[in-house]
């Protein structure tokens, strides 16, 4: 069992990371919340498999719990969504100090945050995330959205949960692509702040694929240390929190374009992580060598390098409406050590057009 603080200036709170995590929520909310009612959101898959749990640990501990399940997949990021949770929370009566729990992956997570957010100007918030990715990074930090026909996550909120709880074992239950996919995100972090630990990713790939929960509970505390440290120290993404968006800006992009059913977020943002080394590596910034350890490493956990049979400019529409974007200008989340990374705007049209060719052969 570990604990993560996010530490801020007005709403820190903990992490809790721990097998079993589930049955220990509705115990962890009562030191928290005082409400009775409360509301958790799920997709179809998670439903059956964890959500008369995590009813049982919250009745225990003496909340009266509804549950609401929406379609899984990315296309319930939506506001036709959003109001149907809302529907739900305003006939059930949820009220302002009733809180409203995410239980699943990154979709219910964003979704859910983004309720939370904006149902009677904010409720308590929960996340108990059930995929890899959502664990080792959507649960935490606050970024909620729902996705716009123009582009991914361009309808959203920052809004902080007031406790997150990982339980590792739901993992046990993960297919294996959507275990890849939080792999990414994972390889993400090494790239951004820590070559030791993209070292470690590399030595223990088999561990990690099969899985092994310890290997994967040390990663998830990592990741989540990491991240807690960025949003720390940059609540908004003024600045350094930006670095956390690496690979997301032509990852988005490849989402978009196969309308967010073709590559799921962490296979995306594993193309677009390559597209960023290889641009890093085109303005003289990193070593071809860094760019191999890199490509060598996704593939090694599964994960595709290229988004072929895309074409360049569909791609090129949707990086104009990256959030990143300022004066027309993207700021570019790109690599120049494994281990750091540093935002540039001076990438010209032309290498962009040349690293989205190569990477959609
Ligand atoms: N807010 C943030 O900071 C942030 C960070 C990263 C990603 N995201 C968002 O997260 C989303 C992707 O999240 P995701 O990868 O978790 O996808 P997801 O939520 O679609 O979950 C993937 C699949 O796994 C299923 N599932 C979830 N938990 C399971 C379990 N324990 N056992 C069996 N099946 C399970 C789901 O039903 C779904 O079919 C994207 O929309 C992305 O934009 C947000
Ligand atoms: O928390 C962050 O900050 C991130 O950028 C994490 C990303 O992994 C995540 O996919 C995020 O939702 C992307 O945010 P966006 O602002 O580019 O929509
Ligand atoms: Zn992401």
């Amino acid at each position: 069992m570990a604990e993560v603080r996010v530490e801020l200036e007005t709403h820190s709170y903990t992490i809790h990371i721990t097998a079993g995590g589930i049955s220990r929520v509705g115990a962890l909310m009562r030191d928290l919340f005082s409400g009775d009612k409360a509301l958790i959101v799920t997709d179809e898959n998670v439903y059956p498999l964890y959500a008369e749990r995590l009813v049982t640990s919250l009745t225990a501990a003496g909340f009266t719990p509804a549950v609401i399940t929406v379609p899984a997949g990315e296309s319930s990021k939506s506001l036709v969504t959003s109001d149907f949770v809302y529907t739900k929370a305003i006939t059930m009566g949820l009220d302002r100090k009733s809180p409203l729990i995410a239980l699943g992956g990154g979709v219910v997570g964003d979704l859910a945050g983004f309720v939370a957010a904006t149902y009677l100007r904010g409720v308590p918030f929960i996340q108990v995330p059930t995929t890899l990715l959502a664990q080792v990074d959507s649960s935490v930090g606050g970024k909620t959205a729902v996705n716009h026909a123009l582009g991914k996550n361009l309808i959203g909120t920052f809004y902080q949960p007031g406790l997150v709880v990982i339980d590792t074992e739901a993992l046990q239950t993960l297919p294996a692509r959507e275990l890849k996919a939080g792999l990414a995100e994972v390889v993400k972090y090494g790239v951004i702040t820590d070559y030791d630990f993209l070292s470690y990713l590399k030595k223990n790939t088999d561990a990690l694929l099969i899985p092994d929960l310890n290997v994967l509970t040390t990663v998830i505390a990592k990741c989540c240390q990491i991240k807690a440290g960025v949003v720390a120290q940059d609540e908004r993404e003024d600045s350094l929190r930006m670095m956390l968006n690496f690979g997301h800006t032509v990852g988005h992009a490849v989402e978009a374009v196969g309308g967010y059913s073709e590559y799921n977020h962490g296979e995306a943002v594993a193309v677009g992580m390559h597209a960023a080394a290889l641009i890093s590596q085109r303005i003289g910034l990193c070593r071809q060598s860094h760019v191999d350890f890199l490509r060598n490493l996704l593939s090694s956990l599964g994960l595709p390098l290229q988004a072929s049979g895309y074409l360049p400019k569909d791609l090129l529409s949707y990086l104009a409406r990256d959030k990143k974007v300022v004066n027309g200008k993207i700021n570019w989340v790109l690599m120049s050590e494994l281990g750091q990374v540093t935002i540039t705007r001076e990438v010209s049209q032309a290498i962009i057009m040349e690293i989205l060719s190569e990477i959609t052969i």
